[in-house]
C-alpha cells in the first residue's frame, strides 16, 4: 500500500473509509432466526456475529486467523515523572514479549491468537509532549506508516494492544484535546501513581493542551503533538484494518485514544472496531462513553499490551461456534413459538 506522503494525504484517506457489508449482515440475522433459542436470547453474542459478518463481509463470519499486533514506542514527558516506572521498562517488556513471560503471551496462546510486537524506533523517544510537540510530522507519519503496513490481509480479527511507559500521559492528553472539558479529569494513575504523582501528572497534561492549545481542533496534529510512536501506530493500523476488511477488537485506555481521531475524523469512523474491555482507568470510561463504545469486558485490567483485547477473542469464538454450529428448528425438530401464544 502506498506511503502516506503529508498529514493531508492521511486526512483524506481517513475521510474515505469503506463501509460495512450489510446483506452479510442481513444474512447472519436470517440464519440466527432459524436457530434453536428464542429470537435474541443470546443478546450481543447475536450482535457480534452481524458485527464480525459486516466487516470480513462474508455472510458466513470465521476466525481462524486471529492476530495481536503490539506497538512500543518510548516517550519523552517520562523525564516529567510521569510515571512510577523508568522508560527502560518499555523495551526490557519487549524482550519479555520476545521470550514469552509477559501476560499477553498466556493470554495470546489462550485465545489461540498469533501475537506480533512491533517496536516503534524505541531508540527515540518522542519530545516531552508538554514542551514541545512529541513528533514532527516526518516521524508522526512514519509512525502511523508502520501501524498501517503491520495489519495483513486476510486476517480474520486483529486485536490492538500497546506498551509504552509513559503513555497513559499521552492517553490523557490525546482524550482532553480530542473531547475537551478538564484535562485533569482525563488523568489516572496509569501504572500505579500515589496521589502527589497524580495531581502532577494532571499539571503536566494540562500544559501540554494549553502549550499545543493552536492545534487543538485538528484531530491529527492533535495525534503528532500529544501522542506517541505507538499510538501513532495504533491510528494507521486501525485505518489499514478498516480498508483491508479486518474487524479490531480494541484494547485500553491508550488503545482507544490513539484510535479516537478517526471517530473525529469520519462518521463511523471506528465502527470496525469493538471495544473488548473498559480499563480500571478512569478517562477510559469517559473516553467510550464519548465515542459510543460498550465494551465486552469490565474486570478492572490496567495493563495494557493487548490483554483485554486478548481476554474477549473467546467470547467472540463462542459467538461464532453458536453461529455456525446450531441446529434450526426444522432440524431439531423443535417446535417455535405456539400460534395463539400463552393462554
Ligand atoms: O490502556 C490502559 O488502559 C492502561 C492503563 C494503565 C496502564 N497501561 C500500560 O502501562 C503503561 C503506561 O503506564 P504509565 O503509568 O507508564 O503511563 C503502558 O505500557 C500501558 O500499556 C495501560
Ligand atoms: C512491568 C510492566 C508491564 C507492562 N505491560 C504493559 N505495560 C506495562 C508496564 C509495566 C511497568
Amino acid at each position: 500500500m502506498s506511503r502516506f506522503v503529508s498529514i493531508e494525504a492521511l486526512r483524506l484517506a481517513c475521510g474515505a473509509l469503506p463501509g460495512p457489508d450489510h446483506a452479510a449482515t442481513a444474512a447472519v440475522a436470517v440464519r440466527q432466526a432459524t436457530l434453536t433459542k428464542p429470537p435474541g436470547s443470546l443478546g450481543t453474542l447475536e450482535t457480534l456475529v452481524g458485527w464480525l459478518a459486516a466487516w470480513q463481509r462474508r455472510p458466513m463470519p470465521q476466525m481462524e486467523r486471529v492476530e495481536i499486533l503490539v506497538f512500543a514506542g518510548n516517550h519523552g514527558v517520562v523525564a516529567q515523572g510521569v510515571s512510577p516506572y523508568p522508560a527502560s521498562v518499555t523495551a526490557q517488556m519487549v524482550a519479555n514479549f520476545s521470550a514469552g513471560g509477559a501476560a499477553i503471551n498466556q493470554l495470546a496462546a489462550v485465545a489461540g491468537a498469533v501475537l506480533r510486537v512491533v517496536p516503534v524506533s524505541l531508540d527515540r523517544p518522542t519530545d516531552d509532549l508538554s514542551q514541545a510537540p512529541a513528533m514532527d510530522e516526518a516521524n508522526f507519519l512514519d509512525a502511523v506508516q508502520v501501524g498501517h503496513a503491520s495489519v495483513r490481509p486476510g486476517t480474520d480479527l486483529l486485536c490492538l494492544g500497546e506498551m509504552g511507559i509513559g503513555n497513559t500521559t499521552a492517553a490523557a492528553a490525546l482524550a482532553a484535546a480530542l473531547q475537551g472539558g478538564d484535562p485533569g479529569d482525563w488523568v489516572g494513575r496509569g501504572t500505579g501513581l500515589d496521589d502527589a504523582g497524580l495531581r502532577h501528572k494532571q499539571a503536566v497534561v494540562a500544559a501540554a493542551l494549553q502549550r499545543h492549545r493552536a492545534v487543538l481542533g485538528d484531530p491529527l496534529q492533535v495525534a503528532r503533538c500529544l501522542g506517541g510512536r505507538e499510538l501513532a501506530a495504533l491510528l494507521g493500523a486501525m485505518l489499514a484494518a478498516r480498508q483491508l476488511g479486518v474487524p479490531v477488537l480494541l484494547d485500553g485506555y491508550v488503545c482507544t485514544a490513539a484510535v479516537a481521531p478517526l471517530a473525529h475524523l469520519a462518521a463511523g469512523g471506528l465502527s470496525h472496531g469493538w471495544l473488548a474491555h473498559v480499563s480500571a482507568e478512569p478517562g477510559h470510561r469517559r473516553l467510550a462513553a464519548a465515542l459510543g463504545l460498550s465494551p465486552l469486558l469490565d474486570l478492572g485490567l490496567r495493563l495494557g499490551e493487548g490483554s483485554g483485547a486478548a481476554l474477549a477473542v473467546p467470547l467472540l469464538r463462542a459467538a461464532l461456534a453458536c453461529h455456525a454450529g446450531m441446529a434450526s428448528f426444522a432440524d431439531a425438530g423443535v417446535d417455535g413459538p405456539a400460534a395463539n401464544g400463552p393462554r
